[in-house]
């Protein structure tokens, strides 16, 4: 699994399902799966039965981003259905530290979210145990929004609470209006993981991966 390269892209499923293979092969390093069950956001997707009936058709990565109340009660079935990488948003479990436990006990990375108006300082005491962290450049709940700007702000405020808790090590990931107009200035402020749904699936696959990945510095594919 390539989770530890410095730039990733990472396509994001749940917009046109059936590609995964057409992605795979133009070089995307990730399938990104959104989660929704409308309640935490205003749309429903899909669960672990379709999770494990597709980890058949590709051994990428697959990243669970949970927009779901209560993940708790989920994480063990996400994980045997053969998801690599789960984040979850902390508003949305009483106990956020037990829930990391959880993810990461079955050798899984775990990642929590921020909303565009949630502050990076919500970070302060769980970033000692994470794996990444998943900045939400739209409001969660449907793709084809636009870039929130101020979002990209909080890469910078995410830097300088990784230096200062000693975790450099962890990725950021940012999801949501990410293009071929942002991702190269995305880069440069420190992100590795971009999640790209419009931005891979419309029009031709190949040549937006190739292009997205032209922007992303220190892509190893
Ligand atoms: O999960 C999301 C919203 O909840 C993502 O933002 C979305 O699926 C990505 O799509 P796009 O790249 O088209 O903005």
């Amino acid at each position: 699994m390539k989770l530890l390269a410095p730039s990733i892209l990472s396509a994001d499923f749940s917009i046109l399902g059936q590609q995964i293979k057409e992605v795979e092969e133009a070089g995307a390093d990730i399938i990104h799966l959104d989660i929704m069950d409308g309640r935490y956001v205003p749309n429903i997707t899909f669960g672990p039965p379709v999770v494990e009936s597709i980890r058949k058709i590709t051994d990428l990565p697959f990243d669970a981003h949970l927009m779901i109340v209560e993940p708790e009660k989920y994480i063990t079935d996400f994980i045997k259905a053969g998801v690599n990488m789960i984040s979850f948003h902390m508003d949305a479990t009483i106990h956020a530290h037990r829930v990391v436990d959880m993810i990461k006990s079955n050798d899984v990375k775990a990642g929590v979210v921020l909303n565009p108006a949630t502050p990076v300082k919500t970070l302060e005491e769980i970033i000692h145990y994470i794996d990444y962290v998943l900045i939400m450049s739209v409001n969660p709940g449907f793709g084809g929004q636009k870039f929130i700007p101020q979002t990209a702000e909080k890469v910078k405020k995410l830097k300088l609470l990784m230096e200062k808790a000693n975790r450099t090590d962890i990725l950021i990931e940012i999801d949501g209006g990410v293009n071929q107009d942002n991702i190269n200035y995305l880069s440069m402020l420190g992100v590795n993981i971009f999640v790209a749904g419009n931005a891979v699936f419309k029009g031709n696959i190949k040549e937006n991966v190739v292009n997205l990945k032209r922007g992303m510095l220190g892509c190893l594919s």
